[in-house]
């Protein structure tokens, strides 16, 4: 797991390592590592930097990585964006070095991204936002793009848009909830500092590590047997995506009850369908609301998974009922997990606006609801009852497709029939999801079917990774 760590946290540690280093230590190794990042991006024949400097540690970062480039007899510049509050001793250093200050950036090879950095409030302000509008070459950001929240990764007006973002210590939640190009971490001492992360993100291997595979004594049943109660006669679609992507995520059985039976059993002929929950059968995790409608009889059908005992994942049109009808909360058996998976339209009704602090709404929802709450988006924020939080970022933005959610409501099912941890089941079905996206498109719109129809090779990616 990757841990990210949140700015509270970060001073925290960065103050009890300072007390035990000569004063500007930390700073120097920072900007020693960011200088390095640097020259790793001066690949052309003309090495010219320009530092865009404001008024704090951030910009102290940036005036002694230029002097450090300047040792490696690189031409640097320096825009202060506030030149009486600018760092004192890296201003020294950088001049020292040989360093210019300017008053623009002119013509540079590489821009290096001062302006500020965990104590960030807000966009940019105008005038540094003017300079940025200007940059005409690639950006590093120091710890991280300028104008983007560290905590919450929002992005309220102007901010830097990095190529390559260079953080020290740990990482932030700003590096998993907003882009900041390629993230490199430098260590500066923090690790023995820093108890347990605020948010963590699964890495490929420790997804397949987890992924559920059939031993050489399973058999159909002893994997689970995933429910599907999706799709309508209006909408069948829903219904054979969310069977389809249950089928393919796990070994075992599928059953399917709902109105779209008839067009489930033409495209997966393995599935086990009937027409009514009622004669389902038995199953160890219910999939609930894609494509169900919100009418009385799938209030009827949701209230039925929902008595079932058995752990549930409510996606779509439950989510909808859910918001319209808080009754419907009653039928639920206490005790057994619940996975609620919307998108933001969704995430309002059920639980207000998300706002701009995507992980503080998914925690509260998650505590309101006694559930795992899984808010989608290009970077996916799971949170568990408990207070754990996961992220899931995904590489493109190929899963933005009709159909997409439904997809992940099955993966999600079948992982909690295989009886993973709900929170767990959740964020590997979101990076499967995520990894079917990019290995189906390849650079190419895809809709949500050929998303589907990479889920194996996106399971033996991460089985292998
Ligand atoms: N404390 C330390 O020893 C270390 C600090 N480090 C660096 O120091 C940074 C933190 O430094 P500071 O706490 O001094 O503060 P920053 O450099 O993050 O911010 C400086 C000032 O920028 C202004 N500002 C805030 N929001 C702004 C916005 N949206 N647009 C324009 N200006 C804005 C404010 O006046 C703020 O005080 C870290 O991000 C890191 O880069 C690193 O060198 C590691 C060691
Ligand atoms: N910009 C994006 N980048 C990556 N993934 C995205 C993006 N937008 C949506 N997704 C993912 O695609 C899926 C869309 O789900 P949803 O909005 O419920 O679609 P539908 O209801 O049409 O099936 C979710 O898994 C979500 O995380
Ligand atoms: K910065």
């Amino acid at each position: 797991m990757r841990g990210l760590w949140t700015v509270e946290r970060v001073r925290a540690a960065e103050e009890r390592v300072m007390a035990r280093v000569p004063d500007g230590a930390l700073m120097r190794r920072a900007a020693f590592g960011a200088a390095r990042v640097a020259l790793g991006m001066l690949t052309g024949p003309r090495r010219r930097v320009g530092l865009l400097v404001g008024a704090g540690g951030n910009g102290g970062d940036a005036l002694w990585a230029g002097h450090y480039l300047r040792r490696r007899g690189v031409a640097v510049s320096a825009v202060l964006l506030r030149p009486d509050r600018a760092h004192a001793e890296g201003l020294a250093a950088f001049l020292r070095a040989g360093g210019r200050v300017v008053d623009r950036l002119g013509e540079v090879d590489l821009v290096v991204d001062g302006i500020v950095g965990l104590s960030a409030r807000g966009p940019l302000r105008p005038d540094a936002a003017e300079h940025v509008a200007a940059i005409d070459a690639p950006v590093l950001a120091v710890d991280l793009p300028s104008g983007i929240d560290p905590d919450t990764g929002a992005i309220a007006g102007p901010a830097v848009r990095a190529d390559v973002t260079v953080t020290f210590g740990c990482l932030k939640p700003v590096h998993a909830l907003a882009d900041c190009g390629r993230v490199e971490l430098v260590d500066i001492g923090l690790g023995p500092e820093l108890a347990g992360p605020d948010l963590a993100e699964l890495e490929d291997a420790e997804v397949g590590a987890h992924w559920p595979v059939p031993g050489r004594s399973d058999d159909k049943y002893t994997q689970g047997v995933t429910g599907i109660a999706a799709g309508s006669a209006t909408y069948p679609g829903a219904a054979v995506l969310a069977t389809g992507a249950a089928l393919l995520a796990t070994s075992g059985m599928v059953r399917y009850a709902g109105a779209a039976a008839e067009a489930v059993r033409a495209s997966w002929p393995e599935s086990i369908c009937t027409g009514s929950i009622t004669d389902a059968g038995r199953v160890q995790a219910w999939v609930v609301g894609p494509g169900l409608g919100t009418g009385l009889s799938a209030e009827g059908v949701l209230r039925a998974v929902l008595e079932a005992g058995v752990p549930v994942v409510a996606d779509a049109d439950a989510i909808t009922m859910l918001a319209n009808n808080p009754d419907l909360w009653d039928a639920r058996d206490p005790g057994t997990p619940l996975v609620l998976t919307p998108h933001d339209r969704e995430f309002e009704r059920l639980a207000g606006p998300v706002g701009e602090d995507r992980v503080a709404a998914a925690k509260r929802a998650a505590a309101r609801f006694d559930a795992v709450v899984l808010l989608k988006g290009n970077t996916t924020v799971l949170a568990g009852p408990d207070g754990r939080v996961l992220v899931n970022r995904a590489g493109g933005g190929w899963a933005a497709t009709a159909g997409s959610g439904d997809v992940l409501s099955g993966l999600v099912g079948a992982l909690l029939a295989a009886r993973l941890d709900p929170l767990l089941a959740a964020a590997c079905a979101a990076r499967a999801h995520a990894t079917a996206a990019d290995l189906a498109s390849r650079g190419a719109p895809i809709p949500a079917s050929a998303l589907l129809r990479a889920v194996p090779d996106a399971i033996r990616a991460l089985r292998s990774g």
